[in-house]
C-alpha cells in the first residue's frame, strides 16, 4: 500500500539554520499520525514542505506517493491543512471563503457551496456562515480552520496545533470530530504541544528535535520506556527500606531502577513497573511485611517526551535569523503562505 506520506533524508536550511536534519519517515495511509517536538524543532517545517510553501533543500518527500514539488498539484489537492496561524481573508463571510477555497482546488461552483454548507455544519458555525472571518470567537476560528481544512474532502488532513488556546470543550468536540474522520479513512498528520492530546488520539508519534528525527513509535511503546513508580503502603513500616533479595532479577536486569521507603511508603522506581510487581509482592510476603495498599502509576508520554528533547535545546537556532527572514521572498501559495 502507498504510505500517505513518505519522506527520506529530508532537508530544510534556511539562512544560517538548519531546520530539518536529514529526516526519514512513513506514515502509513489510514494512520492518526502525530508529531511532537519542542518549539522550533522543525515540524512546521515538514508540514510547510509537504504543502508547498517551503522548498527543500535536500530528500525526497511523497504525498501518497506523489512528489511535493515535481507532483504538486495532485500531492496539494490530497491534503487538508488546518495551520496555526490564522491565514484566513478577513474581507469575506466566512462560507465566501471556503467557495473561493474549493474553487481553486477545481471544485465547480455550485457544488463549492454545497460542500462549504456542509463542512460549515461539521464543524459546527453554519449559523455563522454569513459573518466575516474576524468577527468569529477564538473557538470559532479554530472550528472555521478544520472546515477549510476539510472543503476538499481531503485523504490527508494536517492539523498544526489544531487545539491551541481553545477551551476543554472545543478540544473534545474537535478530538471527536478528528477521531471521527480518521474512522472514516482519512490519514491524519497531528501536531500538538499538549502531549495528552497525542498520546490519547495517536497510533503512532515521531518526536522530533532540532531538526532531527528521534524517534517513531506508539505511545505505548514509548511510555514503555520511561520508569513506572509502584507505590506500596505497607502497616508497621520498618524504619529503612528493607532488603528484598527476589526483586534481585529486575535488579540484575535493570528493570529495577531503586527502592526507597518514604514513611510507610515504598517507592519502587522500575521500567514496565507490572511485570515487577508480582516479584514485589512475593519478596514483601517473605520479608513478613504486609501490603495496606497498591498502585503503579505509569509515565506519562509528556515525561518521556521531556525527558527525550531535554538536552536538545531546539530553540537554540537564534530568533534573530527568522527575524533576518522576515522577508520570506517568494510567490504565494493558495494558504496564503510562501514558498522559498
Ligand atoms: N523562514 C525562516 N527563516 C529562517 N529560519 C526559520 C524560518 N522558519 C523557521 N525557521 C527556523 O527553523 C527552525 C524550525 O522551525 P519550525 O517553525 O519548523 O519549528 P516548529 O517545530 O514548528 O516550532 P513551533 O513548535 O514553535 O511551532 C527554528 O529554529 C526556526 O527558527
Amino acid at each position: 500500500m502507498t504510505a500517505a506520506i513518505e519522506v527520506e533524508d529530508l532537508r530544510k536550511q534556511y539562512e544560517g539554520v538548519q531546520a530539518l536534519d536529514g529526516v526519514s519517515l512513513s506514515v502509513p495511509e489510514g494512520s492518526f499520525f502525530g508529531l511532537l517536538g519542542p518549539n522550533g524543532a522543525g515540524k512546521t517545517t515538514f508540514i510547510n514542505i509537504l504543502v508547498g510553501l517551503v522548498r527543500r533543500s535536500g530528500g525526497r518527500a511523497e504525498v501518497f506517493g506523489h512528489d511535493v514539488e515535481d507532483d504538486y498539484r495532485e500531492a496539494r489537492d490530497a491534503i487538508g491543512l488546518a495551520p496555526q496561524e490564522f491565514n484566513v481573508d478577513h474581507f469575506f463571510p466566512v462560507r465566501e471563503v471556503l467557495e473561493h477555497k474549493a474553487g481553486y482546488h477545481g471544485i465547480p461552483a455550485d457544488e463549492a457551496r454545497e460542500r462549504a454548507d456542509e463542512v460549515l455544519k461539521q464543524v459546527g458555525i453554519y449559523d455563522k456562515r454569513d459573518t466575516r472571518f474576524n468577527w468569529l470567537s477564538g473557538g470559532m476560528k479554530r472550528r472555521f480552520m478544520l472546515a477549510r481544512a476539510l472543503i476538499t474532502d481531503p485523504d490527508l488532513l494536517i492539523l498544526d496545533e489544531p487545539t491551541a488556546g481553545v477551551d476543554v470543550q472545543l478540544r473534545h468536540d474537535l478530538w471527536d470530530l478528528i477521531t471521527e474522520l480518521n474512522e472514516s479513512g482519512t490519514t491524519i498528520l497531528l501536531t500538538t504541544h499538549y502531549i495528552e492530546e497525542a498520546e490519547r488520539l495517536c497510533d503512532e508519534v515521531a518526536i522530533l528535535d532540532s531538526g532531527n528525527l528521534l524517534t517513531v513509535a506508539t505511545p505505548e511503546e514509548l511510555m514503555d520506556r520511561g520508569p513506572d513508580k509502584i507505590r506500596v503502603t505497607l502497616r508497621n513500616a520498618p524504619a529503612s527500606a528493607p532488603d528484598l533479595p527476589a526483586l534481585a532479577a529486575g535488579e540484575r536486569e535493570g528493570r529495577v531502577e531503586s527502592v526507597e521507603l518514604d514513611g510507610d511508603q515504598l517507592v519502587v522506581t522500575a521500567t514496565q513497573g507490572g511485570l515487577v510487581a508480582p516479584d514485589l509482592v512475593r519478596a514483601l510476603d517473605r520479608a513478613g511485611l504486609e501490603i495496606v495498599d497498591f498502585g503503579i502509576s505509569r509515565t506519562s508520554l509528556e515525561e518521556v517526551f521531556v525527558d527525550m528533547t531535554r538536552e536538545g535545546g531546539s530553540d537554540q537556532q537564534s530568533a534573530e535569523t527568522v527575524a533576518a527572514d522576515g522577508g520570506r521572498g517568494g510567490t504565494v501559495g493558495d494558504d496564503g503562505g510562501v514558498s522559498e
